[in-house]
């Protein structure tokens, strides 16, 4: 089951990214993606050790981002693999079937691909301009979400598709509609003041609306 909130880490001066999953973890995150950049291959291998033992110990998924071998290495849930990183398919060899595969998509044809590479989710974006990523690519907006979901259901691809990039928890109630099954967040989680308070209002958000009987 893919999880609708997906918490991805950031580094801070006050925090190291298991830190940060680990204080994520308590506060209500049942998803974790350990988003390490720019570290040396052993710095990033002690972290995703650790950040799945936090994991374990909460009882939430542990993807790993970028490195498929490392996620087997270190036995993670998953792996999240974006345009520059090894193909879906490749990974899917690498790290057999039960393993969760995430790939990024920034347009409605970047979905088709990634669906015909046997992914289990997809994470589109950005929503929004984000300092958390360097090089972003063109920013969706609102009517790029709603063109895009519009074309999958036209299409009838129903994997779930997952929102990302400066997205807060009052995005939630207008990104829903536009048929996404939840989002990813670093800032609005990591940057909180009260990271618990953070996630209990994303949630409330990220439940569906009920049907009214007109
Ligand atoms: C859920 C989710 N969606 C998209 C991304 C971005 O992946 P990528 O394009 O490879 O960029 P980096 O995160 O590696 O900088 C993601 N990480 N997670
Ligand atoms: C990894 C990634 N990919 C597209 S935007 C982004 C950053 C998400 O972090 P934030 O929620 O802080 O914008
Ligand atoms: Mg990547």
């Amino acid at each position: 089951m893919i999880s609708t909130l997906h918490y991805i880490t950031q580094e801070t001066d006050k925090q190291t990214h298991a830190q940060a999953a680990e204080a994520a973890c308590r506060a209500g995150a049942d998803w974790v993606q350990l988003r390490v950049k720019n570290k040396p291959y052993e710095v990033w291998k002690a972290l995703a050790l650790q950040t799945k033992s936090i994991c374990r110990h909460y009882g939430s998924t542990f993807i790993l981002n970028d490195n498929p071998a490392l996620a087997a290495e270190v036995g993670a849930d998953g792996v999240h693999l974006g345009k520059l990183e090894m193909a879906p398919a490749e990974a899917r060899k690498l790290l057999g079937p039960t393993k969760i595969i995430g790939g990024t998509a920034n347009t409605f044809e970047d979905v088709k691909r990634l669906l015909e590479q046997g992914v289990d989710y997809v994470g589109l974006g950005p929503y929004r301009f984000t300092t958390t990523k360097d090089n972003l690519s063109p920013i969706l907006g609102l009517q790029g979400y709603t063109a895009i979901l519009e074309q999958c259901s036209a299409a009838g691809i129903t994997i779930p598709i997952v929102a990302i990039g400066g997205i807060t928890a009052a995005d939630v109630p207008l990104l829903l509609p536009t048929g996404i099954h939840g989002i990813a967040v670093s800032s609005a989680i990591t940057l909180a003041a009260n990271r618990a308070a953070a996630i209990s209002e994303i949630k409330q958000n990220l439940q569906p609306l009920p049907q009214h009987n007109l």
